[in-house]
């Protein structure tokens, strides 16, 4: 895996770390092609029971795409009439979001400084997010005479409501970390110091947690979010069923009992 996206997995941990901080973590086609491996292989391993997404450097989470390579990339397809906005959507953007919303464990993104365009919607693709007091986040796309990609147009009316989501898309501006925490993007504002702590923690007490528990609340959230409140009950039904039958409900439940602490074994 190449060395502009680091992966590590340590009990039950997958940490990815977006490594170019010297670029504002940009996404070169280097690290969308890594970043997608590494979620893609989270996804995966079944001993991988959460996942951390955050990045290196104090300045930037991710800028999204990098524009110093894209200017490039835009000429040749003016040369050969191919769409290189198209072919990077579906090679690397979709496949990215699909990684981290679809995989059946929780992703804490650790945003440790300033998110934009699709680097924004990396963040809301992960299910909570730990903001650094310094950070900042732009939707950046109509800056740059583009649509929302990278899954925004889906999660950002859901985290802040449609009508503020319109606001942030068509008049994008920098917010910073506070104002981010008020709308609901931040799930949890900690001193830049600690961001990287603070991520860990939450991550790690995800990974020791009842995983096929948040597997069915992440599949809840999702398919109630485009269903009747009628087939979200069918659908809770059939998740709840399922999550009582796993050891770690019988787990809780003794714990609960015998007034002790539970050890899951996230299954
Ligand atoms: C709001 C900013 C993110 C941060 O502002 P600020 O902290 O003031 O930092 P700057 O001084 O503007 O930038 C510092 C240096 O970083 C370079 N840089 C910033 N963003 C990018 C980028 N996306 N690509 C390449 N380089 C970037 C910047 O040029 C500075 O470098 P120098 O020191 O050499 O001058 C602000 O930086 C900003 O608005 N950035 C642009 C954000 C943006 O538009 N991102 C792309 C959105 S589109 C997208 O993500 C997805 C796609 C998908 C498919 C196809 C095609 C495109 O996009």
């Amino acid at each position: 895996m190449a060395d502009t996206v680091l992966y590590e997995v340590r009990d039950g941990l997958a940490t990815i770390t977006l490594n170019r901080p010297e670029a504002m973590n940009a996404l070169n086609t280097e690290t969308k092609v890594a970043l997608r491996d590494a979620a893609e292989s989270a996804a995966r391993d079944e001993s991988v029971r959460a996942v951390l997404l955050t990045a290196a450097g104090d300045r930037a989470f991710c800028v999204g795409q990098d524009l110093k390579e894209h200017i490039g990339l835009l000429a040749a397809d003016r040369e050969t009439g191919s769409s290189v906005t198209m072919s990077t959507v579906r090679e690397h953007y979709n496949p990215i979001v699909r990684a981290l919303t679809g995989m059946p464990k929780p992703v804490v993104a650790g945003v440790n400084g300033v998110a934009a365009g699709a680097g924004f919607g990396f963040a809301l693709a992960a299910d909570y997010r730990v903001v650094a007091d310094t950070a900042s986040f732009n939707t950046s796309f109509a800056g740059v005479a583009l649509t929302a990609d990278s899954g925004v147009s889906w999660t950002l009316p859901r985290v802040v409501g449609p009508g503020r989501a319109a606001d942030l898309l068509l008049f994008p501006r920098t917010i910073k970390a506070q104002e981010a925490y008020e709308l609901g993007i931040a799930g949890r504002l900690v001193p830049a110091a600690d961001l990287a702590a603070e991520a860990e923690q939450v991550a790690r007490a995800l990974a020791q947690g009842p995983t096929l528990a948040y597997a069915a609340l992440k599949e809840s959230l999702a398919y109630g979010a485009s269903h009747s409140l009628d087939e979200a009950l069918e659908k809770e039904d059939e998740l709840q069923t399922r999550a009582g039958a796993s050891e770690d409900h019988a787990i809780a439940v003794r714990a609960f009992v015998e007034k002790g602490k539970p050890t899951y074994l996230g299954r």
